[in-house]
């Protein structure tokens, strides 16, 4: 009965409602003479001047976006670089204006920078050279080989973080540049588990190419003189294809970079990521590990010419190496001279595809990078010298820090 009432009532309330709208609503005396000869919307618009308020904002609208490509064009160059918020990441469009960059460390904004494989020989100095120009840098490292004694002298500053990670699992970080550096380097490192070795150079390079395809990062590879292998070509130019032994105990190195370099065009030129890939020939200077076994030749100016290929335009393969050729007799020669007169030496057999001989032809890097090496053997490698001596007098090298 009560549910009877209350429906009837409501019904009631409505033919009220309904009538009061279409005859007798007080609110809307102006509005009557056009109900019924209008239709609804337009009647709404008309009522209380909603047409003029529509009328402005469409005059604001136009007005803004005829105005606001003449603004953008009077503001600051934008950099041909995507910088991302720290707070999103954005996909790399393929078709980012080339325009415009503004060369680091000229009133351009600091970078955030990753350099994998940075506690090493060669990424620990460009750690260095990054952190000086005022860049934001973030180092990961597994520490097979690099100590955290070539990185102490930044911990504490606000722009220098380290990760130890291994670059074969992926890792997600937000940065305008990726220098990939990550991978045993000397062939007493290399061989103590090739199959490692291949895994850094692919998993690791396609975790990092992944990386900067996702963030729209800049990436540069380094690979090494190894891809030339025991070159036919002398000396050898970018061109060379090289005359590399695919299965033998050097081939998870020389191989693995060759990979590497590959994967690094193919997302170049299938996924649009901005590449760089410089072919370091054997470098030596102060915090080279003890037992590297390298040939020395360059001193560690290949970290300028790194930092200029990655602020190029150019996509490369760059040489970086000393063209200054000289024989195993002359170096040693050389020792004798500048460190230790009563060396002595030693005649061994060659290892596994040793390249008898390699010398870079770096026209290129010279022309288009402004670059060559500038410290001659007989200076640098004093200065490596007495780096050895003062790490082997310490006693806590290789101790405690690692
Ligand atoms: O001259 C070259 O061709 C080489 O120069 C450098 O190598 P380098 O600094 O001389 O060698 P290391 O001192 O052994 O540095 C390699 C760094 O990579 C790190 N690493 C190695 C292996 C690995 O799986 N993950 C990883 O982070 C090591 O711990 C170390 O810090 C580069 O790191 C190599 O990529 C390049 O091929």
């Amino acid at each position: 009965m009560k549910q009877l009432h209350k429906q009837t009532s409501l019904n009631h309330r409505r033919e009220e409602e309904m009538l009061g709208s279409s005859e007798s609503s007080p609110y809307s005396p102006k509005s009557i003479k056009h109900t019924r000869s209008l239709p609804r919307s337009i009647n709404y618009l008309l009522r209380e001047q909603r047409l003029l308020f529509i009328l402005v904002g469409i005059l604001i609208g136009s007005t803004f976006f005829i105005i606001q490509p003449t603004l953008s064009r009077m503001g600051p160059p934008e950099p041909a670089h995507t910088f991302l918020p720290r707070t999103g990441l954005a996909r790399f469009s393929g078709t980012r204006p080339r325009t415009g960059r503004v060369p680091v460390g000229i009133g351009g904004r600091r970078q955030r920078i990753v350099v994998t494989g940075g506690a090493g020989f060669v990424g620990s100095h460009l750690v260095d050279k990054l952190i000086a120009r005022g860049d934001d840098v973030i180092v990961i490292d597994n520490f097979f080989t690099g100590r955290k004694e070539n990185l102490v002298h930044l911990f504490g500053n606000p722009r220098f973080e380290l990760i130890r990670h291994d670059v074969v699992e992926p890792i997600l970080l937000e940065v305008d540049q990726i220098y990939h550096l990550a991978c045993p380097a000397s062939p007493v490192h290399y061989k103590y588990n090739p199959v490692k070795t291949i895994k850094t150079n692919v998993m690791g390079t396609l975790n990092m190419l992944g990386l900067a395809k996702r963030i729209g990062a800049r990436f540069l590879l380094t690979s090494t003189s190894e891809v030339y292998g025991d070159p036919l070509e002398h000396p050898q130019k970018e061109t060379y294809w090289g005359n590399v032994n695919p299965i033998g105990e050097r081939s998870c190195y020389d191989e693995g970079k060759r990979t590497a370099e590959t994967l690094a065009m193919d997302y170049h030129r299938g996924a649009g990521v901005e590449v760089r890939i410089a072919r370091i020939f054997n470098t030596y200077g102060p915090r080279m590990c003890l037992d590297d076994g390298r040939v020395v030749s360059n001193f560690v100016a290949q970290v300028n010419g790194l930092v200029a290929l990655m602020e190029s335009e150019h996509v490369g393969p760059f040489n970086l190496g000393n063209p200054g050729e000289f024989t195993m007799l002359e170096l040693a020669q050389v020792v004798k001279e500048t460190i230790d007169s009563s060396a002595t030496i030693e005649y061994k057999p060659n290892t596994a595809d040793d390249p008898h001989m390699r010398k870079p032809d770096i026209s290129k890097a010279k022309e288009l990078l402004n670059w060559e090496p500038k410290i001659p053997l007989r200076e640098g490698l004093p200065l490596m010298v007495n780096d050895f001596r003062n790490r082997i007098l310490n006693e806590n090298e290789g101790k405690g820090m690692k």
